[in-house]
């Protein structure tokens, strides 16, 4: 697919599949078009040319939180749960334990931590245990152990047949992945995964 913003080329030739059941990422420097492709891939925004096909909803976690500072933790999840038309809040109830935030429910959006804040985006964001996860700097402000229990819930995810994309500007997640992607020149590269800065 191709996209540009006025005459700024940003996408120019991305081909990209992705299977059940895999942990995918992609890297790229600021401003690259990470955020750009998974807008597209989300349907948020339509490419100049190319298409995007898939077979389950999407869940995307946008790199910054739309939460209203004003509502609990528990309000945004009822809020969600009539959006989304679920019957329970049993997933989010469990993404919020992987990442131990349970304790937070009767807290006001605007009085979390920048963390927190992002377990809250995350928890909106998979609380429909969509097919296909697009995750957009989703452990932005974690500290080390949220980081890792992060790591723990995606590739949990992957063992029940999710696809899961993260995006991110630090590739040093790269031996957790089954795919690694470079976004450079508007064109991905196929990485090997194995660490880099
Ligand atoms: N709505 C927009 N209108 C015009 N230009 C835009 C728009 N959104 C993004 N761009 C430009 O497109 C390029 C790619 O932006 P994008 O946000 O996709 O990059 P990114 O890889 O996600 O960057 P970062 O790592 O900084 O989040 C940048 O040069 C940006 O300025």
């Amino acid at each position: 697919m191709h996209h540009a913003y006025g005459r700024r080329a940003v996408l120019r030739g991305v081909d990209l599949r992705l299977q059940p059941g895999v942990l995918a990422g992609i890297v790229g420097e600021n401003g690259a078009g990470k955020t750009t492709l998974l807008r597209i891939l989300s349907g948020e925004l339509t490419p100049d040319h190319g298409s995007v096909r898939h077979h389950g909803g999407f869940g995307y976690c946008p790199q910054a939180a739309v939460l209203n500072d004003a509502l609990t933790v528990r309000q945004h999840l009822d809020y969600f749960k009539v959006a989304y038309g679920l019957h329970d809040l049993g997933r989010a109830e469990q993404v919020m334990e992987a990442l131990r935030f349970s304790e937070y429910a009767d807290e006001r959006a605007g009085a979390l931590s920048g963390g927190t804040r992002q377990k809250l985006n995350l928890t909106l964001a998979l609380m429909h245990d969509p097919r296909i996860l697009l995750l957009d700097e989703p452990y932005q402000g974690f500290d080390w152990e949220t980081y890792q229990r992060f790591w723990d819930l995606a590739i949990r995810l992957r063992g029940e047949g999710r696809s899961v994309l993260v995006v991110s500007h630090l590739a040093y997640d790269a031996e957790r992945l089954d795919t690694l992607w470079r976004l450079d020149g508007g064109v991905l590269h196929e990485r090997t995964t194995e660490p880099t800065a």
